[in-house]
Protein backbone atom coordinates (compact mmCIF):
# COMPACT_ATOMS: atom_id res chain seq x y z
CA UNK A 1 0.00 0.00 0.00
CA UNK A 2 1.40 3.50 -0.80
CA UNK A 3 0.62 6.10 2.18
CA UNK A 4 1.38 9.71 1.98
CA UNK A 5 1.41 11.74 4.76
CA UNK A 6 0.83 15.72 5.15
CA UNK A 7 2.47 16.83 7.95
CA UNK A 8 5.33 14.90 9.37
CA UNK A 9 5.06 16.05 13.23
CA UNK A 10 4.47 14.23 16.44
CA UNK A 11 1.75 12.14 15.43
CA UNK A 12 2.25 11.28 11.99
CA UNK A 13 5.74 10.00 13.36
CA UNK A 14 4.46 8.05 15.40
CA UNK A 15 2.23 6.45 13.10
CA UNK A 16 5.00 6.19 10.62
CA UNK A 17 7.23 4.09 13.56
CA UNK A 18 4.56 1.90 13.88
CA UNK A 19 3.67 1.62 9.81
CA UNK A 20 7.19 1.04 8.56
CA UNK A 21 8.56 -2.15 7.76
CA UNK A 22 5.24 -3.93 8.93
CA UNK A 23 2.13 -2.91 7.12
CA UNK A 24 4.13 -1.37 4.25
CA UNK A 25 7.76 -0.79 3.08
CA UNK A 26 9.25 2.66 4.38
CA UNK A 27 9.82 3.43 0.18
CA UNK A 28 6.31 2.92 -0.19
CA UNK A 29 5.82 5.98 2.30
CA UNK A 30 5.88 9.39 1.54
CA UNK A 31 5.99 12.44 3.78
CA UNK A 32 5.26 16.35 2.96
CA UNK A 33 6.68 18.85 5.52
CA UNK A 34 8.04 21.91 5.12
CA UNK A 35 10.23 21.17 8.11
CA UNK A 36 13.95 19.67 6.68
CA UNK A 37 14.93 18.23 10.32
CA UNK A 38 11.79 16.76 10.59
CA UNK A 39 11.91 15.02 7.15
CA UNK A 40 15.51 14.03 7.40
CA UNK A 41 14.70 12.48 10.85
CA UNK A 42 11.91 10.57 9.11
CA UNK A 43 14.13 9.52 6.11
CA UNK A 44 17.15 8.47 8.37
CA UNK A 45 15.54 5.91 10.36
CA UNK A 46 12.45 4.56 7.99
CA UNK A 47 13.57 4.92 4.52
CA UNK A 48 10.36 6.88 3.63
CA UNK A 49 10.37 9.59 0.46
CA UNK A 50 10.33 12.86 1.37
CA UNK A 51 9.47 16.77 0.08
CA UNK A 52 9.16 20.06 1.16
CA UNK A 53 5.52 20.52 -0.21
CA UNK A 54 2.42 18.75 -1.75
CA UNK A 55 3.44 18.27 -5.09
CA UNK A 56 2.37 15.30 -7.88
CA UNK A 57 3.93 12.14 -6.32
CA UNK A 58 0.67 12.23 -3.90
CA UNK A 59 -1.03 11.09 -7.09
CA UNK A 60 0.09 7.32 -6.55
CA UNK A 61 -1.30 7.14 -3.42
CA UNK A 62 -4.10 5.18 -1.99
CA UNK A 63 -4.21 6.52 1.19
CA UNK A 64 -3.12 10.07 1.97
CA UNK A 65 -3.04 10.53 5.91
CA UNK A 66 -3.93 14.03 6.67
CA UNK A 67 -1.63 15.24 9.95
CA UNK A 68 -1.33 18.88 9.99
CA UNK A 69 -2.48 20.97 13.12
CA UNK A 70 -6.53 21.79 12.44
CA UNK A 71 -5.82 25.38 11.62
CA UNK A 72 -3.23 24.24 9.02
CA UNK A 73 -5.90 21.64 7.60
CA UNK A 74 -7.74 23.76 5.22
CA UNK A 75 -4.66 25.31 3.47
CA UNK A 76 -3.58 22.12 2.83
CA UNK A 77 -6.62 21.19 0.97
CA UNK A 78 -6.40 23.95 -1.31
CA UNK A 79 -3.12 22.29 -1.95
CA UNK A 80 -4.00 18.92 -2.24
CA UNK A 81 -7.45 19.51 -4.22
CA UNK A 82 -5.31 19.89 -7.86
CA UNK A 83 -3.91 16.32 -7.28
CA UNK A 84 -6.93 14.09 -6.12
CA UNK A 85 -8.52 14.37 -9.80
CA UNK A 86 -6.35 11.04 -11.41
CA UNK A 87 -6.03 8.25 -8.59
CA UNK A 88 -8.92 9.39 -6.23
CA UNK A 89 -7.08 8.40 -3.02
CA UNK A 90 -8.73 7.53 0.41
CA UNK A 91 -7.82 11.31 2.74
CA UNK A 92 -7.17 9.89 5.97
CA UNK A 93 -7.43 12.68 9.03
CA UNK A 94 -6.84 12.61 12.59
CA UNK A 95 -7.17 16.61 13.04
CA UNK A 96 -8.59 16.99 16.44
CA UNK A 97 -12.10 18.78 15.74
CA UNK A 98 -11.70 19.37 12.06
CA UNK A 99 -15.15 17.62 10.92
CA UNK A 100 -15.91 15.87 7.32
CA UNK A 101 -17.88 17.95 6.20
CA UNK A 102 -16.15 21.14 6.05
CA UNK A 103 -12.88 18.77 4.81
CA UNK A 104 -15.12 17.55 1.77
CA UNK A 105 -16.55 21.52 1.44
CA UNK A 106 -12.92 22.82 1.23
CA UNK A 107 -11.70 20.11 -1.20
CA UNK A 108 -14.82 20.62 -3.85
CA UNK A 109 -17.55 17.83 -2.59
CA UNK A 110 -14.51 15.05 -2.16
CA UNK A 111 -16.23 12.06 -0.66
CA UNK A 112 -13.77 9.90 0.17
CA UNK A 113 -12.77 10.29 3.47
CA UNK A 114 -12.24 8.56 6.90
CA UNK A 115 -11.61 10.89 10.19
CA UNK A 116 -9.71 9.29 12.99
CA UNK A 117 -8.38 10.12 15.75
CA UNK A 118 -5.45 7.71 16.82
CA UNK A 119 -3.27 8.39 20.16
CA UNK A 120 0.61 8.48 20.26
CA UNK A 121 1.24 4.77 21.77
CA UNK A 122 1.17 4.34 18.31
CA UNK A 123 4.89 4.71 18.56
CA UNK A 124 4.70 1.23 19.82
CA UNK A 125 2.11 -0.43 17.88
CA UNK A 126 -0.13 -0.27 21.62
CA UNK A 127 -2.28 3.34 19.99
CA UNK A 128 -6.19 3.25 20.20
CA UNK A 129 -8.13 4.93 17.19
CA UNK A 130 -11.74 6.08 17.21
CA UNK A 131 -12.92 6.73 13.10
CA UNK A 132 -16.14 7.25 11.21
CA UNK A 133 -16.16 6.84 7.20
CA UNK A 134 -18.21 9.39 5.06
CA UNK A 135 -20.55 8.10 2.62
CA UNK A 136 -18.49 8.06 -0.01
CA UNK A 137 -15.83 5.75 1.19
CA UNK A 138 -15.92 2.34 -0.31
CA UNK A 139 -15.70 -0.71 1.11
CA UNK A 140 -12.31 -1.60 0.63
CA UNK A 141 -11.18 2.36 1.64
CA UNK A 142 -12.50 1.29 4.45
CA UNK A 143 -10.73 -2.15 5.23
CA UNK A 144 -7.24 0.21 4.40
CA UNK A 145 -8.12 2.84 6.70
CA UNK A 146 -8.48 -0.34 9.23
CA UNK A 147 -5.52 -2.15 8.26
CA UNK A 148 -3.47 1.29 8.59
CA UNK A 149 -4.63 1.77 12.24
CA UNK A 150 -4.87 -1.84 13.19
CA UNK A 151 -1.00 -1.88 12.12
CA UNK A 152 -0.34 0.42 14.74
CA UNK A 153 -2.76 -0.60 17.62
CA UNK A 154 -6.72 -1.15 17.95
CA UNK A 155 -9.85 1.02 16.05
CA UNK A 156 -13.54 1.01 17.28
CA UNK A 157 -15.53 2.39 14.22
CA UNK A 158 -18.00 4.58 15.02
CA UNK A 159 -21.86 5.30 13.64
CA UNK A 160 -21.67 8.99 14.61
CA UNK A 161 -18.69 11.51 13.93
CA UNK A 162 -20.29 13.74 16.80
CA UNK A 163 -18.73 10.95 18.95
CA UNK A 164 -15.09 11.79 17.41
CA UNK A 165 -14.91 14.69 19.75
CA UNK A 166 -15.71 12.39 22.97
CA UNK A 167 -13.07 9.94 21.49
CA UNK A 168 -10.47 13.03 21.06
CA UNK A 169 -11.11 13.46 24.73
CA UNK A 170 -11.02 9.88 25.68
CA UNK A 171 -8.05 8.45 24.36
CA UNK A 172 -6.55 10.82 21.60
CA UNK A 173 -5.72 13.60 24.50
CA UNK A 174 -5.59 10.30 27.19
CA UNK A 175 -2.11 9.84 27.15
CA UNK A 176 -1.18 13.43 28.58
CA UNK A 177 -3.56 12.53 31.57
CA UNK A 178 -2.18 9.70 32.34
CA UNK A 179 1.70 11.11 31.96
CA UNK A 180 0.25 13.88 34.57
CA UNK A 181 -0.97 11.44 36.85
CA UNK A 182 2.38 9.88 36.62
CA UNK A 183 4.58 13.00 36.74
CA UNK A 184 2.54 13.78 40.52
CA UNK A 185 3.64 9.85 41.59
CA UNK A 186 7.05 10.60 40.59
CA UNK A 187 7.08 13.61 42.65
CA UNK A 188 5.75 12.19 45.44
CA UNK A 189 7.59 9.23 45.67
CA UNK A 190 10.88 11.81 45.58
CA UNK A 191 9.29 13.92 48.31
CA UNK A 192 8.73 10.53 50.31
CA UNK A 193 12.37 9.88 50.34
CA UNK A 194 12.52 7.54 47.06
CA UNK A 195 15.11 8.58 44.53
CA UNK A 196 13.72 9.49 40.81
CA UNK A 197 14.93 6.22 39.67
CA UNK A 198 12.58 4.12 41.74
CA UNK A 199 10.20 6.70 42.08
CA UNK A 200 10.00 6.47 37.99
CA UNK A 201 10.16 2.77 37.89
CA UNK A 202 7.31 2.13 40.86
CA UNK A 203 5.03 4.87 39.38
CA UNK A 204 5.15 2.91 35.81
CA UNK A 205 5.02 -0.42 36.23
CA UNK A 206 2.09 0.34 38.77
CA UNK A 207 0.66 1.88 36.07
CA UNK A 208 1.23 -1.09 33.36
CA UNK A 209 0.24 -3.45 35.84
CA UNK A 210 -2.77 -1.56 37.33
CA UNK A 211 -3.99 -1.18 33.38
CA UNK A 212 -3.02 -4.92 32.06
CA UNK A 213 -5.33 -6.52 35.31
CA UNK A 214 -8.12 -4.71 34.42
CA UNK A 215 -7.92 -5.36 30.99
CA UNK A 216 -7.43 -9.17 31.72
CA UNK A 217 -10.33 -9.12 34.01
CA UNK A 218 -14.41 -9.56 33.97
CA UNK A 219 -14.59 -7.27 37.00
CA UNK A 220 -15.48 -3.51 37.24
CA UNK A 221 -12.73 -1.38 38.05
CA UNK A 222 -14.21 -0.28 41.12
CA UNK A 223 -14.12 -3.93 42.63
CA UNK A 224 -10.59 -3.58 41.57
CA UNK A 225 -9.72 -0.67 43.69
CA UNK A 226 -12.26 -2.01 46.46
CA UNK A 227 -10.04 -4.86 46.55
CA UNK A 228 -6.69 -2.88 46.80
CA UNK A 229 -8.46 -0.25 49.81
CA UNK A 230 -8.09 -1.99 53.02
CA UNK A 231 -10.36 -1.22 55.70
CA UNK A 232 -8.64 1.35 57.90
CA UNK A 233 -5.53 1.11 55.50
CA UNK A 234 -3.52 3.43 53.42
CA UNK A 235 -5.19 3.19 50.60
CA UNK A 236 -8.22 4.07 52.03
CA UNK A 237 -6.26 7.34 53.69
CA UNK A 238 -5.27 8.44 49.98
CA UNK A 239 -8.95 7.62 48.23
CA UNK A 240 -10.28 9.84 51.36
CA UNK A 241 -8.13 12.60 50.62
CA UNK A 242 -8.78 12.22 46.27
CA UNK A 243 -12.26 12.62 47.59
CA UNK A 244 -11.93 15.28 49.73
CA UNK A 245 -10.17 17.17 46.60
CA UNK A 246 -12.59 16.16 44.32
CA UNK A 247 -9.78 14.50 42.27
CA UNK A 248 -12.87 12.30 39.94
CA UNK A 249 -14.78 15.34 39.10
CA UNK A 250 -11.87 17.38 38.77
CA UNK A 251 -10.54 14.73 36.03
CA UNK A 252 -14.17 14.46 34.72
CA UNK A 253 -15.08 17.72 33.62
CA UNK A 254 -11.18 17.95 32.26
CA UNK A 255 -12.23 15.16 29.93
CA UNK A 256 -15.86 17.12 29.17
CA UNK A 257 -13.54 20.12 28.90
CA UNK A 258 -11.22 18.47 25.96
CA UNK A 259 -14.34 17.21 24.25
CA UNK A 260 -15.95 21.24 23.98
CA UNK A 261 -12.18 22.45 22.50
CA UNK A 262 -12.89 19.69 19.89
CA UNK A 263 -16.16 20.88 19.14
CA UNK A 264 -14.90 24.56 19.39
CA UNK A 265 -12.24 23.90 16.67
CA UNK A 266 -14.77 22.33 14.43
CA UNK A 267 -17.06 25.44 15.12
CA UNK A 268 -13.98 28.18 14.80
CA UNK A 269 -12.36 26.58 11.79
CA UNK A 270 -15.19 25.18 9.84
CA UNK A 271 -17.57 28.16 9.87
CA UNK A 272 -17.53 30.11 6.52
CA UNK A 273 -17.20 28.91 2.80
N1 LIG B 1 -0.10 14.72 19.09
C1 LIG B 1 -1.08 13.86 19.39
O1 LIG B 1 -1.04 13.15 20.41
C2 LIG B 1 -2.26 13.72 18.48
C3 LIG B 1 -2.47 14.60 17.44
N2 LIG B 1 -3.55 14.44 16.62
C4 LIG B 1 -3.78 15.37 15.51
O2 LIG B 1 -2.68 15.22 14.63
C5 LIG B 1 -2.46 16.43 13.95
C6 LIG B 1 -0.98 16.77 14.05
O3 LIG B 1 -0.66 16.92 15.43
P1 LIG B 1 0.84 16.85 15.91
O4 LIG B 1 1.55 15.78 15.17
O5 LIG B 1 0.80 16.83 17.38
O6 LIG B 1 1.34 18.29 15.38
P2 LIG B 1 2.78 18.71 14.89
O7 LIG B 1 2.80 20.19 14.93
O8 LIG B 1 3.82 17.94 15.62
O9 LIG B 1 2.80 18.22 13.35
C7 LIG B 1 2.25 18.91 12.28
C8 LIG B 1 3.32 19.08 11.22
O10 LIG B 1 2.73 19.54 9.99
C9 LIG B 1 3.60 20.50 9.45
N3 LIG B 1 2.93 21.36 8.47
C10 LIG B 1 2.45 22.61 8.62
N4 LIG B 1 1.90 23.05 7.45
C11 LIG B 1 2.07 22.06 6.55
C12 LIG B 1 1.75 21.91 5.19
N5 LIG B 1 1.13 22.89 4.52
N6 LIG B 1 2.07 20.78 4.56
C13 LIG B 1 2.69 19.78 5.25
N7 LIG B 1 3.02 19.86 6.54
C14 LIG B 1 2.72 20.98 7.19
C15 LIG B 1 4.04 21.25 10.67
O11 LIG B 1 5.11 22.12 10.41
P3 LIG B 1 5.24 23.46 11.34
O12 LIG B 1 5.55 22.98 12.72
O13 LIG B 1 6.37 24.20 10.70
O14 LIG B 1 3.93 24.18 11.25
C16 LIG B 1 4.39 20.09 11.61
O15 LIG B 1 5.66 19.57 11.36
C17 LIG B 1 -3.34 17.49 14.59
O16 LIG B 1 -4.39 17.81 13.74
C18 LIG B 1 -3.81 16.85 15.87
O17 LIG B 1 -5.11 17.26 16.21
C19 LIG B 1 -4.41 13.40 16.74
C20 LIG B 1 -4.24 12.49 17.74
C21 LIG B 1 -3.20 12.61 18.75
O1 LIG C 1 -4.12 18.18 21.87
C1 LIG C 1 -4.61 18.03 20.75
O2 LIG C 1 -5.35 18.88 20.24
C2 LIG C 1 -4.31 16.77 19.98
C3 LIG C 1 -5.54 15.98 19.69
C4 LIG C 1 -5.49 14.80 20.61
C5 LIG C 1 -4.15 14.84 21.17
N1 LIG C 1 -3.49 15.88 20.79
Amino acid sequence: MRISFIGGGNMASALIAGLAGKLTDGANIHVVDPNPDALARLQAAFGVGVAPQIDATLADSEVIVLAVKPQQMREVAAALLPHLGRARPLLLSIAAGIRSADLARWLGGYGAIVRSMPNTPALIGRGITGMVASAGVSAAQKASADAIMKAVGATVWLADEALIDPVTAVSGSGPAYVFYFIEAMQQAAVELGLSAQQGRELALATFAGAAELAAASNEPVELLRARVTSKGGTTHAAITRMEQDAVGPAIVAAIKAAAARGRELGDELGAGD
